[in-house]
């Protein structure tokens, strides 16, 4: 059986002392479960803070990106050490306001996906169409290649043990949230994808999450399908309370 995993996605949002806030009062309210995993996915100036505030809890820390090179002259850049080092457990790479806005191209994400293995560091490699390929019929074979890109060159475990966040663009920070049989028409895909590629033992073991205008409303429906594993979330991940409950939701 594969766990859900309920990552909070905060992007470019929160002081430090809210984040620290955040993470003392969700750390010990999670509920314990064996089926569900959280994450809060946090700007990297809180990273080593937020991971020294979660030790011996069950919340997980990840960064939002990082370069795949080891070192060097990248002025602003984090490496995948920097970010072992810190101690995070994950690492989103390739959002869709990653590939828009900072050139992040099919070719870095595989290149990061690569480097975050060889730092232990568990990749959420996010995927998804656009309204215009939605309407032209081209989600799948979009969000396929996308996918075969992204994994290209990993060895079966590795596979195994991505996270691939579907985010279909035109869902996410809209309040339009993809129904939650579209959701998983586009993940069945993807697990098809991963089983053609690679095997069938990879694709039954990825864990697939939708992300797109997620909340406590519709999270039961979305984790209730057959291929979603999980949710990535931006707005309401950066309450307690509406974390709290998104990951309730991933125990049942
Ligand atoms: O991009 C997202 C998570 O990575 C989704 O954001 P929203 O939940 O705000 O739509």
């Amino acid at each position: 059986m594969r766990k859900k995993v309920i990552a909070g996605n905060w992007k470019m949002n929160k002081l430090a002392a809210d984040a620290k806030q955040f993470v003392a009062d969700a750390a010990g309210k999670l509920p314990k479960s064996e089926n569900v995993e959280a994450i809060v996915c946090a700007p990297f100036l809180y990273l080593p803070e937020l991971v020294k505030q979660t030790e011996g809890t069950d919340l997980k820390i990840a960064a939002q990106n990082m370069h795949y090179e080891e070192n060097g002259a990248f002025t602003g850049e984090i490496s995948p050490s920097m970010l072992k080092d810190s101690g995070v457990t994950h690492v989103v790479i390739g959002h869709s306001e990653r590939r828009q806005y900072f050139a992040e191209t099919d070719e870095t994400v595989n290149k990061k996906v690569h480097a975050a293995f060889a730092h232990e560091l568990t990749p959420i490699v996010c995927v998804g169409e656009t309204l215009e390929q939605r309407e032209a019929n081209e989600t799948n074979s979009h969000v396929e290649k996308q996918v075969r890109a992204a994994i290209a060159g990993l060895a079966e475990d590795q596979v195994a043990e991505t996270i691939i966040a579907y985010e279909p663009i035109w869902a996410i920070g809209t309040g339009k949230t993809a129904t939650s049989e579209q959701a998983n028409e586009v993940c069945t895909h993807i697990r098809q994808v991963v089983a053609k590629n690679v095997s069938e033992k990879a694709a039954e073991q990825l864990v697939i999450q939708y992300g797109g205008s997620v909340k406590p409303a519709n999270v039961d429906e979305l984790l209730a399908q057959s291929d979603i594993d999980g949710a990535l979330v931006g707005g309401a991940s950066l309450e307690v309370d509406s974390f709290l409950q998104l990951v309730e939701a991933g125990t049942k």
